[in-house]
């Protein structure tokens, strides 16, 4: 039997990363190792698939910006239709794994296996993560059975949805949690499934990535106590198409910031509430403040940041408050 071809793009984060010693786990340079060389430091990958790889960037990805979403989202969507590209993996900084996985889960039409992994600790420390973390990645990316369930997220032997997982720690191997659970697991190379993600996705998105060609700015704004109204009214004239409002608890507004909120969205910006409460928000609408009467938006269970990939992904096809709304619920 042919082995699956599998392609990996390489974007930097610590999976790429290099420190000076081998108790160097948390101080030590991110995206220095070349993609060749992580293929050719995990020789049992030729054992499950056909690997080859491309190097994209070479980035710690809390620089990488909407261009380079872009960027990779064609590539991925090119190769998802070759023939001779039966998944793809795509190595990746932690720190914005979550936002890269979930905008390519909802632009890149597929049903191949696109698979986003990153690694919590370099190559060069002891106890390194990345190794076992990209083998499991290629294993899942070379496998059928993983078809048509999203982009995913394999990290720490568990397979996470692209739409729900976020990391919740900076400090530990088992960094990535989706509030939801997880969709499998992954041991000595096969998968183990448990459920599949409900919302929309992928072949089933009404957003594409070849027809998208930039996304309009959307901001996040953070909330907790004694907030004022500096940042919201600098992302407004800075010209953001909506303000992902990081709030406390139920995406709950202070009182001294509503009347901020209202002005802005009379502007033509959308406001929408999102909570950044850690173990994953649960935003609902009316919920301490009236949605319908203002005309905002709530992300529901999306964390702030992925909120802002949702409403940029929408942005660039409505700025219809109930269609945006509509879409929140959906993705
Ligand atoms: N663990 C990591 O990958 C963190 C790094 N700052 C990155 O996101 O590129």
């Amino acid at each position: 039997q042919q082995k699956p071809q599998v392609v990996i793009l390489a974007t930097g984060g610590t999976i790429a990363g290099a420190g000076a010693d081998a108790t160097n786990s948390a101080t030590y340079q991110a995206a220095k190792v070349p993609v060749d060389k992580l293929i050719a430091g995990i020789p049992q990958l030729n054992d499950i698939a056909s690997v080859r790889g491309e190097q994209v960037f070479q980035v710690a990805s809390e620089s990488l910006r909407n261009e380079n979403l872009l960027t990779l989202g064609k590539r991925v969507s090119d190769l998802a239709k070759r023939d001779d590209v039966d998944g793809i993996v795509i190595t990746h900084g932690t720190d914005t794994t979550e936002e890269t996985a979930y905008f390519l889960n909802l632009v890149v039409h597929t049903d191949k296996p696109i698979v986003v992994v990153a690694s919590m600790r370099p190559g060069t420390a002891m106890s390194a993560d990345g190794t076992l973390n990209l083998f499991n990645a290629v294993s899942v990316a070379g496998n059928k059975e993983s078809r048509s369930r999203g982009v995913l997220v394999v990290m720490n032997d568990e397979i996470n949805s692209a739409r729900d997982v976020s990391k919740m720690i900076n400090i530990r191997p088992d960094a990535f949690k989706s509030p939801w659970g997880a969709l499998g697991m992954i041991v000595e190379g096969k998968s183990y499934w448990f459920r599949r993600l409900d919302k929309r996705h992928t072949n089933a998105s009404e957003f594409d990535i070849d027809k998208i060609k930039s996304l309009p700015l959307v901001e996040i704004a953070y909330a907790g106590g004694n907030v004022n109204d500096t940042a919201y009214r600098a992302f407004a004239q800075a010209g953001a198409k909506a303000i992902i409002h990081a709030g406390p608890g139920n995406g709950s507004v202070a009182g001294s910031l509503v009347p901020v909120l209202q002005d802005i969205h009379k502007q033509g910006i959308q406001i929408i509430r999102s909570s950044h409460v850690n173990a994953g928000g649960f935003v609902l609408r009316n919920a301490e403040q009236p949605d319908d009467k203002y005309d905002w938006i709530v992300a529901h269970d999306l964390n702030p940041q992925k909120a802002r990939i949702l409403a940029s992904v929408a942005l660039a096809t409505t700025n219809n408050t109930k269609e945006l709304q509509r879409i929140f619920w959906q993705y």
